[in-house]
């Protein structure tokens, strides 16, 4: 088996103990090969941060299982969670989230610093990464000195630092003009022909067109999916477009 995450009848209720329980994820089964780059789209409220957060192990689910590059998350203990997520999990959001008061070095630098690795490996790291995603001139700045764009590839050179097996984007690209947003999936395109497995979601078909599959998300259900098989970027940007419109119709229907 080569399955990066392995997800079966995972369901998850807000609020279960009240009157007005949400039921944000229901009996999903979702399984991603290792070097695939899939992406989850679909309305507003529909769960896909939700989903996100079951599979990065930051929500624990009501029920179900996750597993993750073949170890099962629900038996394991916090410490083990905690090391398990520094091992195998990147995390990229909408907004960077880097530290004002640290250069982008030290911010990169920053989740090896927690687990005492040793200075030279954290700088051969730091600089390989930079290298990598192309921001080493930018290593010795702060955040507030560097645009939007360049903040966004400082935080994916956090997020992959420690060579994670999978990396996990909520809306990466939502606070980026669409010239950065392509620049930013032509990175991910990169990470992933380097053997990296990506997990992202996007509102953007055009944004989605970068990758390999893409399953759409409603009521907590995964409703459909396509490919990209063999089509051309262009031909599997108008069948995600189709998938999201024709999802719309049915909800005026
Ligand atoms: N912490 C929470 N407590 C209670 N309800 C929550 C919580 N987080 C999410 N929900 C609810 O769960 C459902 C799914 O939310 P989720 O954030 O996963 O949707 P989403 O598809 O990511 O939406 P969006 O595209 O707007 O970010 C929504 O009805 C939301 O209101």
């Amino acid at each position: 088996m080569n399955s990066i995450i392995e997800i079966k009848n995972l369901s998850k209720i807000y609020d279960e103990v009240l009157s007005h329980p949400t039921f944000a994820l229901k009996n999903i089964d979702f399984s991603m090969e290792k070097g695939e780059f899939v992406c989850i789209m679909g309305p507003s409220g529909a769960g896909k941060t939700t989903l996100l957060n079951c599979i990065s192990l930051t929500d624990t689910p009501s029920q179900g299982n996750v597993q993750l590059d073949g170890q099962d998350v629900h038996s394991l203990s916090s410490r083990e969670l905690t090391k398990l997520r520094y091992q195998k999990l990147g995390l990229v959001f909408q907004k960077a989230n880097l530290l004002h008061y640290l250069t982008i070095y030290e911010n990169i630098a920053f989740p090896l610093t927690l687990f005492n690795e040793k200075t030279k490996d954290i700088d051969d790291k730091v600089q390989q990464v930079a290298r990598n995603v192309g921001i080493e001139e930018l290593l010795k700045k702060y955040p507030f000195e560097c645009s939007g764009g360049q903040n966004q590839r400082a935080g994916i050179c956090r997020a992959i630092v420690n060579n994670p097996s999978i990396l996990i984007a909520d809306e990466p690209t939502g606070n980026l003009d669409s010239e950065n947003s392509h620049e930013i999936m032509r990175l991910f395109q990169s990470l992933n022909n380097q053997g990296m497995s990506i997990l992202m979601v996007t509102h953007d078909p055009m944004i989605a067109s970068y990758s390999h599959r893409v399953i759409y998300i409603k009521d907590g259900e995964i409703k459909m999916e396509v490919s990209r098989e063999n089509k051309t970027q262009n031909e599997y940007f108008y069948e995600i477009v189709k998938m999201n419109s024709k999802e719309s119709l049915i909800i005026m229907e």
